[in-house]
Formats: C-alpha cells, structure tokens, sequence
C-alpha cells in the first residue's frame, strides 16, 4: 500500500464580491499518494487552478474556504501564516502557469534565486551561488553563470520555466504542485520541460500534481488522474484504466477532442 501524502477532504471555495456569492469548488475531494502524479485534467474555468492556491493559502481574503487539507498530520487550512510560509517552497513547491510572474522584473534572476536558497536552506552566498549554478546546469542549460545574469524579460518563456523547475528540484520537496506548465513555452521546450518532469518523477521520488487541459501532457506523466469540470470532480481513477475505460460522458469527450486533434496532426503531416 502507497502511504498517502496529501490528503483533501470536502474543499469548498466560495468567492464573494459586492454582487453576492458565487461558488468556484464545491466538495471535491482526493488523495495524493507518495511518489505518485496525479493530474488534475479539465478545460478552462473548471477549477483546477483554485484547488490548488486553495490547498496552498494562495487565495486572498474574498475567498471562503472550506474543508480539510491534511499534509503530514498538518491541517494546511488551520495552520498559521508563518508554518504555511514554511511548508510552501521547502516542502511544497509550486511551479506556475506563467515563470515570468514568479520572478521580479527589476532583478537579474541570480539574485532572486539565491535568495530563494538561502532562506530556504539557510546556507550563505557562496553556497547559494554554487548551488544557483549548479541547479542550471542540472537543467541543461548552456551557460549558466551568464543567464544567471540576465532579467527575467530577457529568457524565453521555456528557458524561465527550465529555471523554475530548477528550483523546485534543488529544494528537493516532497511535492511538487505543476499548473499548467507548459502553456507559456513554446513548441520545441515543450518536450524538453516534460522531460525534465518525468525526470523528476523517476528519479527523485517526488510526488507531484500535475495539471492541464492537455490529455496528452497530463497521460504522459500522470498515475491516476482527476478529471474536473464546473468547479467539481466528475471522474478519478488510475490513468491506463480511465484512458480506455471510462465511461463519463466529460471525460470521453475530452478524450475524443485529443484523439481529433491528433488525427488532424498527422493528417496535415502527412
Ligand atoms: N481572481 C479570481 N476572482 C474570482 N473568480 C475567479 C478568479 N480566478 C478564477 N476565478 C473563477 O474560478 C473558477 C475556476 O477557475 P480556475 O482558474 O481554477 O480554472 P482552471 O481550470 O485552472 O482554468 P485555466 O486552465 O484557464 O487556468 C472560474 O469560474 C473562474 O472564473
């Protein structure tokens, strides 16, 4: 038996404004087990990325929210401010839709990345820069002590999430939460970042969520996978089983949309 490492009980987010209330999850529930991926499937809008801010207290104050998140004994929706701070990063890390809203834009990344080090390691400069080098170097890229130096605006959308990922990887955390990783990297990284995800799953034991609205991206990586739709779960289950059984009407649509899409592929490829 797998242990499981997060646990989500009845989550429910409400998101309130001066028009009222309006519902944006209501009651899902799901396990994370240890050294598994799970992804998170669905089409815009259909709560994926409000689960995983909510699980992680990335919500702010016109969000209600409900239910249970246990992360090793800890009620992550009880805990205070400062042992969340804790757990995100070291323990859960995050990688964004978008790297280039996880950096400053003022600074050359060196300095926000070795910033990122030596809170989270607590080791000095020297070590944090080795380390920054190192973790670059880990996602092939090629110079990295110049890169190092460069702004944020001045790397590809590929080459920041490469960074990214670069730094979940080094904080070694026990999960890592992806959300749509892929959607700010062009074509040819594409492969190259799911590559390095798939390395992280085989090689440093790390359990992950994973999410998308890409079938292709989330079978490729994902063991059991979540499909959401209008701010709730209709279907889960391992992903060999749901890919050729499932029998949910959202779940066989979405399928089928792929299924066209690569047809259509290697229609025009010939
Ligand atoms: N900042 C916000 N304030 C209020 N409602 C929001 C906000 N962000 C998202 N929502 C609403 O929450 C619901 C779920 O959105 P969410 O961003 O989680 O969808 P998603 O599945 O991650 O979609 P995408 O793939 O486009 O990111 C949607 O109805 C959306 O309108």
């Amino acid at each position: 038996m797998t242990a499981d490492i997060l646990k989500v009980n009845h989550l429910k987010v409400q998101y309130r404004d001066s028009s009222g209330i309006r519902s944006v999850i209501s009651d899902i529930s799901f396990t994370l087990k240890k050294n598994r991926c799970l992804g998170i499937l669905g089409e815009s809008g259909s709560g994926k990325s409000m689960t995983c801010k909510a699980i992680l207290g990335l919500l702010n104050k016109d969000f209600e929210i409900q239910g249970e998140v246990i992360f090793k004994d800890v009620h992550l929706l009880k805990a205070g401010k400062r042992k969340i701070r804790n757990i995100r990063g070291k323990e859960i890390s995050m990688i964004l839709q978008n790297p280039m809203t996880a950096f400053n834009p003022l600074y050359p990344i060196q300095e926000q990345i070795m910033e990122t080090f030596i809170e989270n390691m607590n080791i000095g400069k020297k070590e944090a820069l080795d380390i920054s080098l190192k973790a670059l170097e880990e996602m092939h890229i090629r110079s990295p002590r110049e890169v190092l130096k460069k702004y944020p605006h001045q790397l590809s959308g590929g080459m920041l999430q490469r960074v990214m990922i670069g730094i979940a990887l080094t904080l070694k955390p026990g999960i890592i939460i992806a959300d749509e990783p892929t959607t700010a990297v062009d074509a040819i990284n594409v492969v190259k970042v799911m590559e390095q995800f798939v390395k992280i799953k085989e090689e440093y034991n790390t359990s992950m969520i994973f999410i998308s609205h890409d079938l292709g991206a989330v079978a490729k990586i994902s063991d059991d996978i979540l499909v959401m739709k209008d701010g709730k779960v209709i279907e889960k289950g391992e992903t060999q089983y749901l890919l050729t059984h499932s029998k949910n009407q959202h779940t066989r649509y979405l399928i089928n949309t792929r299924r066209a899409l690569v047809d259509r592929f290697h229609q025009v490829m010939g």
